[in-house]
């Protein structure tokens, strides 16, 4: 038998699979989704692989000749048959390696090194007990130090879930654990104990008792015995060291959240919603793709929960994506509420250890439904039900490094595996998926009413054109300040968005005009009042503020930019007796701190929510009845097709803050565009319209939705090399392919240096051209073939980033 192993190897990469022999004593062992340690290349140094397929056929001898699997890392697959299936697919989909794939799907900690340890957690006989473990319950798992049998015979103990296979990185991602104790005696040794025991050894008496009203191989944990026993760690103690009973650890799951929720009931429907979910439910089992398109606060939420409560409930599972979860702790507790333990969460907020166990959960099928964001769509659910995407036109789906995949396209794919419905949700849809709609590709699903029939909020435009005049240095406008008044002495709350995108805090030199660059990048440093320094977002270099000019020594050094903490300042001058809550980059960067300010928030403990994009969607305060942007344009600036689009789906959805109960709600935008069509047609809640507009827009512009795009980006520390790689690989694609396909470029890209390397960028733009598939493979073993020489060959497909 030979197996086919994909290895990894970063500078020799390929999504071959080698084949290797597989030693004799190994043959039983080795299963498809494992991982396997094999030698590699000339020296045939160790590399690390997954076995991708098996095959029966016997070479006759011709296997000698094949190098063999070392050993294996694994002793059962940690990817299954579905996940294996799906990073063949999504490698060849994102032109990227499938070995990255398949480390992209695992958890952090199984992809790091690690010492794998071989846990008993049950009775087992004593030649094994001292054959293998030497008697004790934990051993390293070496298999170099196991025979052959030994191996078999673990096998089959992990089968009966006797033994455990646990992972150990640097401290951080072990298996959590909590002391427990058992007993190997039985109840007439224990027995026999206790009549030779002093009267007065009371304590001693209740505890030999305890134990013998336990199971075989049960461990009861230490604490737990002491606290039901009001025993002293004393008394146990002693009757480990007598012999009588034995420490044991006890797996434990790390909890992600400590919070604890009160489980709800499902709301009655309203009319919209329950038709949306009547078709949704018509669908299970079937690969249907919908695109529930609802106004904020329309109710999409109860919509998903009770779609997910409908297959649980014929034993399927279901899997959910919010953008970044940690942004949105409200709806990780709506999902709690409604499915309590049955729920697993993944987002980068947590530890890498609480990630690996909710992982595990998974697998284990602890947990059958899944809230995550964007790497949780590679959770190893299995049966899966139905796939639901929140906010699906959030650019946080793509991921902008290898591999580049979009976490829409996975959806898909495991949606057309299972046989499961996916929903796209959101109040204003990606242009790409609305089109899919259109055509009939998605069914779309309207919810045009709020809930309660109450009003989209009320939108002004306040026109910063004129106020330049007053050239007051003011970043929140008067008439927004009187409507923030007006809302405190009513006790309603209100949020305030300082659009970051696009636009950043600097210092520069009043006399010579210096603004201060990064030394490694192309780009101006960006203030930090916090920490008094200033900060490169793209390389992390980070330097004091200067007092002098660095280029003309004068010391008219000014700060610029509207900064949060600047805002903030501001209103504690204007509003002096409004409570503030500022969440920003640098109030959140602690673990927790998204979850703790909003707390507060919705327990009115301040009147002003101030923040950045991170406030703009998913949350759902009853009490907000007024929403002010102060800088709606910064984004329109970009260069980005899609920066229009980006900004009516910002405005949308801060606006929808506001009125989401039974208060109206005002909004507020400042800006220096106001006749400009993505503002006004947002200040109009008409996503319909904005549509329609954009995809003309894009027509004559030849973009996505109508044209694919795909970005080629070639650095190399050396700018003439760089250039003359990309002017080589531009000459090439123009010879192979055809004239349907345009090809722009290259050309620097508009931040063309970052961390000392230059970037030059071509950009392909088609419709139905089935070779640029296949260019773009070759392209890609291309690259593979000069990363030796420096240069870095980025393929990204259907890029959300042209920066
Ligand atoms: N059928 C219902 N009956 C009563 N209340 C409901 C019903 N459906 C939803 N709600 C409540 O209405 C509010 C808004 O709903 P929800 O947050 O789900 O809207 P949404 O469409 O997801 O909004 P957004 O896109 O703005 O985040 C929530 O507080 C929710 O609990
Ligand atoms: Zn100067
Ligand atoms: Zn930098």
């Amino acid at each position: 038998m030979l197996a086919q192993v994909v290895v990894d190897v970063p500078t020799r990469q390929t999504n071959q699979p080698y084949t290797y022999a597989i030693p004799e004593e190994l043959r039983q062992y080795v299963v498809v989704g494992m991982r396997v340690v094999v030698p590699f290349g000339q020296g045939a140094r160790k590399v690390q692989g997954f076995v991708v397929g098996l095959l029966t056929t016997d070479l006759n001898g011709f296997d000698g000749e094949l190098k063999a699997i070392s050993q294996i890392l694994d002793l059962y697959p940690i990817v299954n048959a579905e996940l294996l299936k799906l990073s063949d697919w999504l490698a060849n989909w994102t032109f990227s390696f499938r070995i990255s794939i398949l480390q992209a799907m695992l958890p952090n900690v199984m992809r790091a090194k690690y010492t794998r340890y071989l846990q008993l957690v049950d009775e087992v006989d004593d030649e094994i007990l001292y054959g293998i473990f030497h008697g004790q319950e934990r051993i390293i798992f070496d298999e170099n130090t196991l025979t052959a049998t030994s191996l078999a015979q673990l096998a089959k103990l992990r089968r009966n879930k006797q033994v455990v296979v646990t992972y150990e990185v640097t401290s951080k991602a072990k298996v959590k654990t909590e002391s427990g104790i058992q007993t190997s005696l039985s109840f007439e040794q224990l027995e026999d104990i206790k009549l030779g025991l002093r009267a007065n050894a009371k304590q001693q008496n209740k505890l030999l008792s305890y134990l013998q009203t336990l199971e075989p191989g049960e461990v009861v944990s230490q604490h737990q015995l002491r606290d039901r026993l009001a025993l002293s760690n004393a008394v146990i103690n002693t009757a480990v060291r007598q012999g009588w009973a034995s420490k044991q650890p006890i797996e434990i799951y790390r909890q992600p959240s400590k919070t604890i929720v009160q489980p709800d009931q499902p709301k009655v429907l309203h009319s919209q919603q329950a038709k949306a979910l009547q078709k949704i439910k018509a669908a299970s089992g079937t690969p249907t793709t919908f695109l529930l398109e609802g106004v904020t606060g329309s109710g999409k939420t109860e919509v998903y929960l009770q779609a997910i409560d409908y297959e649980l409930q014929h034993g399927k599972t279901a899997l959910m994506l919010v953008p970044e979860i940690s942004l949105t702790p409200q709806m990780m507790h709506r999902v709690k509420k409604r499915f309590g333990t049955k729920v697993a969460v993944l987002h980068s907020g947590l530890s890498a250890g609480e990630r690996f166990d909710e992982w595990r959960r998974i697998e284990r099928r602890e947990a059958t439904v899944v809230i995550g964001a964007r790497s949780a769509i590679f959770a190893p659910l299995e049966n899966i039900g139905i796939i639901i995407m929140d906010e699906e036109h959030e650019a946080s789906y793509k991921q902008d490094e290898n591999p580049r995949y979009h976490a829409r396209d996975v959806a898909k794919w495991r949606s057309a595996y299972y046989n499961a419905p996916l929903i796209l949700g959101s109040a204003t849809p990606s242009l790409e998926s609305r089109a899919r709609a259109q055509k009939g590709v998605y069914q779309l699903l309207m919810l045009t009413e709020r809930i309660n029939q109450q009003a989209l909020p009320e939108v002004k435009l306040i026109d910063l054109r004129q106020k330049i005049m007053h050239a007051k240095e003011q970043s929140v406008a008067d008439e927004l300040l009187v409507a923030i008044k007006e809302r405190m002495a009513q006790h309603e709350q209100s949020v305030l968005l300082l659009n970051r995108r696009g636009f950043s805090s600097f210092v520069m030199c009043r006399d010579c005009g210096l603004v201060v660059q990064c030394p490694n990048c192309d780009i101006g440093l960006t203030l930090h009042m916090d920490t008094k320094t200033l900060k490169c977002h793209y390389c992390g270099h980070e330097e004091a503020i200067p007092t002098q000019c660095p280029n003309c020594r004068s010391k008219a050094i000014k700060y610029y930019g509207t900064g949060t903490q600047k805002v903030e300042i501001e209103l504690q001058k204007l509003l002096p007796t409004a409570r503030v809550i500022r969440m920003d980059l640098d109030t959140t960067s602690k673990k927790g701190a998204h979850e703790k300010l909003l707390k507060a928030f919705g327990n009115h403990e301040a009147d002003i929510l101030l923040g950045t994009q991170m406030i703009a969607k998913g949350l759902d305060f009853p009490d907000v009845t007024l929403v002010g942007v102060l800088n709606a344009d910064t984004g329109l600036g970009i260069p980005d097709f899609r920066a229009s689009e980006r900004t009516f789906q910002l405005l949308t959805q801060v606006a929808g803050r506001a009125g989401r109960a039974d208060k109206p709600g005002t909004v507020f935008i400042q800006t220096y565009n106001p006749t400009h069509y993505a503002i006004k047609m947002a200040q109009a809640h008409d996503y319909e319209k904005f549509y329609r507009y954009e995809m003309q827009i894009r027509h004559l512009a030849k973009y996505a939705p109508y044209y694919f795009t795909i970005k080629i980006q070639a650095s190399h520390a050396d700018e003439r090399t760089a250039a003359l790689m990309m002017t080589k690989i531009g000459q090439w694609l123009r010879q192979r392919l055809t004239a349907e396909v345009t090809i722009l470029g290259p050309t620097p890209r508009s931040i063309a240096r970052i961390k000392n390397r230059f970037y030059y960028q071509i950009i392909l733009k088609y419709q139905n051209v089935p070779i640029v598939e296949q260019v773009m493979q070759e392209l890609q073993l291309i690259a593979q073939a000069n990363s030796r020489n420096g240069m870095q060959l980025i393929i990204d497909r259907e890029p959300l980033n042209f920066m």
